[in-house]
């Protein structure tokens, strides 16, 4: 039996719709297992973020070494990276492990507005993490961070997924969670030559907190299991739907998606 397996490098979220949690979840009700390196412990619940307690340098090392060197990833996703410090040791250390299949969520900014990652680690995603990256997965305002541009129209969306492609990942992803309005959420990938959209139906809902890391985990899940980056969207695409429309309803703030919702209503994609 060949086991699928990916790593999260990431921020906890004690709350568990999004970072690591997420993460771990998606892996899970998706067929891999998941292993985590983590980079920074956050209080949080679905009214907001509490704390931030990042963790050392040396800790984030240790760990991704000690998945490295026994269990090997098939793929690896960045998600919270909290300072340049520790983008500048990812990017080391999947540069020192040969580890091509990278998809990274550039985290910036919780929902209820708390920042995850330093304003000056900015540049540092730019320049050391975006070239090594297979997949990227923006958020619309973190696209506009990224590319300095303000993203209302679908033409400007893909003139900015022509502007993230050139700073190196082989596919920009720019999801469309963020968009003002319309009954459509339309996600944008670009791989250089080529736009495909992937849309759904959007809902009217507070409880989206995760959504950003569920999506980008479920992509990772499937690229772990040797999937294309499209079939692995497509998959992914599918699964946030699902969270997202069979909601919880836990928590008094923006809660949490559904992680079960995929598996339960034996949704197939491919
Ligand atoms: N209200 C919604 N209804 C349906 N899909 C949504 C909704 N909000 C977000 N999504 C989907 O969830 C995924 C994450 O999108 P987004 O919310 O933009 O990311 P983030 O959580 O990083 O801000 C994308 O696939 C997006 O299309
Ligand atoms: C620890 C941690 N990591 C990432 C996030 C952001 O998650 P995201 O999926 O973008 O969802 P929202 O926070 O925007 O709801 C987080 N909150 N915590």
């Amino acid at each position: 039996m060949t086991v699928s397996r990916a790593l999260t490098i990431a921020g906890s979220d004690s709350g568990g719709g999004a970072g690591i949690q997420a993460d771990l979840k998606t892996f899970q009700e998706l067929g891999v297992f998941g292993m985590t390196a983590i980079t920074a412990v956050t209080a949080q619940n679905t009214l907001g973020v509490q704390g931030v307690y990042p963790l050392t340098i040396e800790a984030l090392k240790t760990q991704i070494d000690s998945v490295a060197v026994d269990l090997q990833p098939n793929a690896v996703k960045t998600g919270m990276l909290f300072n340049a410090e520790m983008i500048q040791l990812v990017a080391e250390r999947i540069r020192y492990y040969n580890w091509e299949n990278i998809i990274v969520d550039p985290v910036m900014i919780a929902k209820g507005g708390q920042s995850l990652l330093q304003e000056e680690a900015v540049e540092a995603l730019i320049t050391s993490l975006m070239p090594l990256a297979k997949v990227i997965t923006p958020n619309i305002p973190e696209a506009e961070v990224l590319t300095g541009m303000k993203i209302q129209t679908f033409e400007q969306k893909k003139e900015a997924a022509k502007k993230l492609f050139d700073l190196g990942a082989t596919f920009v992803m720019i999801k469309g969670g963020h968009d003002p309005n319309g009954e459509v959420v339309i996600d944008l990938l670009y791989d250089g030559q080529r736009f495909d959209t992937f849309e759904g139906v959007r809902k009217e809902t507070k409880h989206t907190h995760g959504t950003g890391c569920t999506f980008a985990a479920a992509i990772t899940a499937e690229m772990s299991k040797g999937k294309s980056v499209r079939e692995a969207v497509k998959t992914a695409k599918a699964f946030i739907q699902a969270a997202i429309e069979d909601q919880l309803g836990i928590g008094g703030g923006h809660g949490p998606t559904n992680h079960w919702a995929f598996k339960k209503n034996n949704i197939t994609t491919v």
